[in-house]
């Protein structure tokens, strides 16, 4: 695979200080164990003081941090994670005729991070409503499939912005701020349901590849569910960034692993810091198959401004802001 970007002299001027950051961010580094905060959803209206305090505190002190009790069942996460395999083990060239443009459709070897300047060893599939246009299995070669993925994405919106709402009850918005910047009836929905399958390890991997190459999110939260036993996802938290420790979060059935994205970062005046993480090949010892993980990526209607209630930054539109993150790591996919 011909790398695009490099991290030598050679690397690209770019326009935004967030890529500029993440094209220093290829290097192994070292791990370490650190306490991932995990909190208790349940009871969402009754507790959402109580709840907003802890995200809070998880969200600025750190910048990821895991939920349970969050309303999408275990059931329902297994359903999605079969629904995935079965779109992942049709035939390549099914899955061609879906190829992907701007968050929709099907990629594989073909997400080049600019931290990494490799592509990611893993295939992807997207769905972003609005742009599903000829990019859906038929009901022939997987019946079922597009409305129950519908339907997950659908929950995963409901998670997603009751946490934001959270969010927006601190940085001074009123609640609703984010669920109306997210609205999933709107022509300009952008926000994203991934599914991901990583290759298994066949043999030593190609030096200088990641399953996912180190970066930050878009998008201004990210909701990402793991299977037990498919390991691999390390963060970087954003305050010690500059240490380049890296903590392994290891699955655990029904719990999502949430991050904050560049986007919410812009929009609480960096008081959210988003956080670096990336997906390690295993090592010799480790599982070799298949790696599958799930992602939603609330991200902000096309349509919305983005303005921070303290002005740090100038305005941009989602579309504009997300456009110069994707182009950045799609050859030609925007
Ligand atoms: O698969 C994972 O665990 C992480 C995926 C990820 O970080 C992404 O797609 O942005
Ligand atoms: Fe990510």
């Amino acid at each position: 695979m011909q790398a695009i970007y490099s991290t030598s002299a050679a690397a690209p001027d770019y326009a935004l200080e967030e890529l500029r950051k993440e094209s220093t961010m290829g290097s192994e580094g070292t791990t370490v164990q650190r306490d991932i905060r995990r909190i208790d959803l349940s009871n969402f209206a009754a507790r959402k003081a109580e709840i907003t305090e802890q995200l809070w505190s998880a969200a600025t002190e750190i910048g990821f941090f895991q939920i349970d009790h969050h309303g999408i069942s275990a059931a329902e996460i297994d359903d999605a994670f079969a629904l995935s395999e079965s779109f992942f083990a049709l035939p390549t060239a099914t899955k061609a005729q879906w190829p992907l443009s701007r968050n929709a459709g099907w990629e594989s070897l073909s997400q080049i991070r600019p931290s990494t300047g490799t592509a990611d060893q893993k295939e992807s599939y997207q769905i972003t409503r609005p742009r599903m246009a000829g990019l859906w299995p038929s009901e022939q070669e997987l019946p079922g499939f597009q409305q129950a993925a519908l339907a997950f994405e659908a929950k995963c919106w409901q998670v997603g912005m009751q946490v934001l709402s959270c969010f927006a009850d601190r940085l001074g918005f009123d609640s609703d701020f984010f669920a109306r910047a997210h609205a999933p009836d709107s022509p300009h929905y952008q926000s994203t349901l991934r599914m991901l399958h990583y290759f298994a390890q066949d043999g030593a991997h190609t030096p200088g590849t990641w399953r996912a190459g180190a970066h930050t999110d878009f998008d201004c939260l990210t909701l990402l569910f793991q299977r037990p036993g498919q390991g691999g996802l390390q963060v970087l938290p954003g305050k010690e960034m500059q240490g380049r420790a890296w903590t392994p979060v290891e699955p655990a059935q029904g719990v999502i692993t949430c991050n904050i994205g560049d986007m919410l970062m812009r929009w609480s005046d960096d008081q959210l810091p988003s956080n670096f993480h990336r997906v390690k090949h295993p090592a010799a010892h480790e599982y070799q198959g298949a790696r599958y993980s799930l992602a939603f990526f609330c991200q902000a209607n096309e349509d919305v401004v983005i303005r921070s209630p303290g002005g740090k930054y100038p305005d941009i539109t989602a579309a504009e802001y997300l456009k110069q993150r994707i182009s950045a790591n799609f050859s030609n996919k925007y």
